[in-house]
């Protein structure tokens, strides 16, 4: 992808964004809260520039993916969003108990289930896989995706559209449901099943990447505008 200042963009096979991931995590000594609070942060800020505000249905995974959907849903709650949580695998690991605890103190209702009707909701955000997911997918989340495949609202998918193959895309028509996603923040850097996103709106997110790990792993990022946590790659 060009963008504005006629930088291409690269897009990271699923090998590269584990990869890139790891190195923040130890060589670089980030913890996962912090860059889990910088990604959802800027899922947030993505959403208030480009939704109207009203009730949100967040569905967060079992992975980290589900974490910044948790982050996201807290920031949308400060934004003056109303965020419903469905968590449907929760993890036990310290850091999403925490990130629980913290949403419920914040008033955010939980659901159980996919409501059957998802009218009331303006929009839903997608943490349910990233960079990890490997098909084929297991329920509930065949369920959910195909109930989100059926809805008429628009859909902001966090780094990865649900359902896709990271490099190789969206998934085949007689295969499973199929996320067409009205919006698309891709964290760090484009995976390459961001190639296929077709929506409004693919954003950049999660502004903490080191100029030296940039530059070993080529990833050609284009500037965000001076304190900005997102940039709208759509707009170039
Ligand atoms: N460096 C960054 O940009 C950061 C990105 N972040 C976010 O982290 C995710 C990747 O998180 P990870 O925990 O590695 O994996 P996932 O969330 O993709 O999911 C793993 C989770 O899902 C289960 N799973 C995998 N395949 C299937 C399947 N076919 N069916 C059902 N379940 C499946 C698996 O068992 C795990 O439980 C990245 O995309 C970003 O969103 C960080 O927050 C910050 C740094
Ligand atoms: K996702």
């Amino acid at each position: 992808m060009s963008t504005g200042n006629n930088v291409r963009i690269k897009y990271l096979s699923q090998d590269e964004a584990i990869a890139i991931d790891q190195e923040l995590f130890t060589t670089y000594a980030f913890s996962v809260d912090q860059l889990m609070e910088l990604a959802g942060l800027s899922c947030a800020q993505a959403i208030y520039s480009l939704y109207e505000k009203g009730e949100v249905l967040v569905i967060a995974g079992p992975g980290n993916n589900g974490g910044d959907g948790l982050v996201c849903a807290r920031h949308l709650k400060l934004f003056g969003f109303s965020p419903i949580i469905l968590y449907p695998k929760p993890s036990k690991s310290e850091l999403m108990t925490r990130l629980v605890t913290q949403t419920k103190f914040m008033g955010i209702p939980y659901v159980e289930e996919i409501p059957s009707d998802l009218s009331k909701f303006s929009l839903i955000v997608d943490g349910i896989f990233g960079f990890s997911f490997r098909p084929p997918i297991r329920e509930p989340f065949g369920l959910i995706l195909r109930k989100l495949a059926q809805s008429n609202i628009p859909i902001f998918s966090i780094d990865i559209p649900s359902g896709w193959d990271v490099e190789k895309g969206p998934p085949a028509a007689d295969e499973v449901p199929c996320l067409k996603p009205d919006a698309l923040i891709s964290l760090t850097a484009p995976k390459q099943c961001a190639k296929f996103f077709e929506g409004r709106a693919h954003i950049l997110g999660g502004r903490f990447v080191p100029g030296e790990l940039a530059k070993k792993y080529e990833l050609q990022l284009p500037e965000y505008k001076g304190s900005d946590g997102i940039l709208n790659l759509s707009d170039s």
